[in-house]
């Protein structure tokens, strides 16, 4: 594939910081509103914001459906905290009737890490990283249950002590990927070129 485009979907949340990775790593970007761009798109990130606000305007956009459609058909995505909602095949603690988009075969569960711990930071290891990844969570979600042909990529423990139960924060599945933190918000571009290696594989 020559210079592959990726697409944003850029109907809220931190849109610009995904714009900004991606451009470091040279590929071409597009904002995606409407279905013509998602056409466009040899990849697509879902951004991290208010999964609840997002899904709405997708529906109000009309892309609603075209996202459905493009992910579960094989478009590569990488979706960041709410991203990682709206590609959850089943969701825990969604708002009254919230609906994902769906493609990624786990269960996720919103705003997990409770009200005490709104946001906070850790360095994960990851199978494919010689170096830990600065994760920064900001009312993060957490994947509770996952299908066999989900890869756990990382954890991080929940709580203090060697007993501390660990939650699953990365995943892939063929050609989607998810976290439930922000990479778009550190510089460290190993996530975003990860993605990207999807993206042309
Ligand atoms: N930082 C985030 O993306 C938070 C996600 C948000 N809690 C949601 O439900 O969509």
């Amino acid at each position: 594939m020559s210079t592959p485009t990726v697409g944003v979907l850029a109907l809220q949340g931190d849109v610009r910081e995904h714009v900004e990775a991606l451009e470091r790593l040279g590929v071409r970007t597009l904002r995606v509103r409407r279905v013509e761009e998602l056409g466009r798109c040899d990849g697509l990130v879902l951004p991290g914001g208010e999964s609840t606000t997002m899904i709405k305007l997708a529906s109000v956009f009309g892309i609603r459906d075209a996202l459905r459609e493009a992910i579960t058909g094989g478009l590569p995505t990488f979706g960041t905290c709410a991203g990682m909602i709206l590609l959850a095949d089943r969701l825990r603690d969604g708002a009254p009737g919230q609906e994902t988009l769906g493609g990624l075969d786990a269960t996720v569960r919103r705003n997990a890490f409770g009200r005490q711990v709104d946001s906070f930071e850790a360095d994960l290891d990851f199978p494919m990283f010689e170096d830990p990844v600065h994760a920064v969570f900001i009312r993060a979600p957490w994947i509770e249950e996952a299908g066999p042909d989900v890869e756990v990529l990382a954890s991080v423990a929940v709580g203090e002590g060697d007993g501390a139960p660990s939650r699953i924060v990365a995943v892939r599945q063929g050609r989607l990927l998810a976290t439930s933190f922000h990479p778009e918000v550190d510089d460290d571009l190993r996530l975003h070129r990860h993605f990207l290696d999807l993206v042309t594989a």
